[in-house]
């Protein structure tokens, strides 16, 4: 398993205004922004998720909703900051719904931003995933099988669902082609998170291991990816290599504090909530690979 807690030397990258700026000073920037402003999120994801991906917006600064009815999308989906989309439980009725919504934040030049949960699992999934993917999300973040399997465009016969079979570091070059193909940032999680644009390709090394032993982190910090690019939507670049690394700092933090993955759960959204600008200054690894 891969160490994250190496501080590897971080290169700058460029900031709105063009100035160059160190990812930790971005990463305060945009969580600052996301308090102060506390954007609203619309969410349409799994069941299984919905607590943990309210409750991470919260913590986090932003104002979550759980609004996914069709006949809603048109009055409530231009009224948001950003949209979030997951499919993890997906059944043939919420798809309309999803595609709805995608459409409307598009019109309405919204950022939205895609969880393609178990995409490899089943045609039907994958096929939804790819439709999805047509509507041109900014950001798309899945483990690497499921990254693997948005790029190879066909289900996985090995697939073991919601969980990946790949690390991150094996979908470099698929989530690379994913993103030129499709003009979205590509996300892949895992014990190093990678971030491509299909040009800039960068890492973030925060995290702990025991992430993965809490249902919905993956949906949750996807969320969180989505309220970062709500504050800061036209770097959706920069936003989801911050958010990805400040969900993981603050893991690291409520580890120090955890017995098990129950109560890192709990510790996590304490500590999210808590951060602060010392910390994120000095703890939050993101490096160019
Ligand atoms: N081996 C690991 N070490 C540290 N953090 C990890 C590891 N694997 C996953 N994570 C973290 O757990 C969170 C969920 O990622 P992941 O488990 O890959 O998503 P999913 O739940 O969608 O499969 C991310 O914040 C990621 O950085
Ligand atoms: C267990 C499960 N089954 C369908 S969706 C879901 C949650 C998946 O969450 P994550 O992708 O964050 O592990
Ligand atoms: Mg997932």
């Amino acid at each position: 398993m891969e160490d994250k807690t190496q501080n590897p030397q971080q290169q700058p990258s460029t900031n709105i205004t063009g100035i160059s700026e160190s990812w930790p000073r971005q990463a305060w920037a945009h969580l600052e922004s996301l308090r102060r402003s506390s954007p609203l999120i619309q969410c349409i994801t799994n069941f299984v998720s919905m607590d943990l991906v309210a409750n991470v917006l919260l913590a986090a600064g932003a104002s979550p909703a759980m609004i996914h009815s069709i006949h809603e999308i048109p009055d409530f989906t231009p009224k948001t900051h950003a949209l979030y989309v997951n499919v993890g439980t997906l059944t043939p009725d919420w798809l309309p719904a999803m595609k709805m919504a995608a459409q409307v934040a598009n019109e309405c030049n919204k950022p939205w931003v895609l969880d393609p949960v178990a995409a490899g699992a089943s045609g039907f999934r994958l096929n939804a995933c790819l439709e999805l993917l047509k509507l041109r999300p900014s950001v798309v973040r899945g483990n690497g099988s499921e990254i693997m399997a948005l790029f190879k465009g066909s289900s996985d016969e090995n697939s073991k669902g919601v969980d990946s079979m790949h690390d991150s570091t094996d979908a470099v070059e698929a989530a690379k082609s994913l993103a030129q193909i499709t003009g979205s940032v590509v996300a892949v999680s895992g014990a190093v998170d990678i971030v491509t644009d299909g040009q800039r390709l960068v890492g973030a090394r925060n995290g702990v291991d025991m992430l993965q032993k809490i249902t919905a982190t993956g949906c949750s910090v996807t969320a969180l990816i989505a309220s970062f690019v709500a504050v800061d939507p036209l770097r959706p670049f920069e936003a989801t290599a911050t958010a990805l690394s400040v969900f993981g700092l603050a893991a690291e933090i409520g580890m120090e504090m955890a017995k098990g993955p129950a109560s890192l759960r709990m510790h996590l959204i304490d500590a999210l909530h808590g951060l602060d600008r010392d910390i994120v200054h000095r703890r939050v690894s993101i490096s160019h690979m």
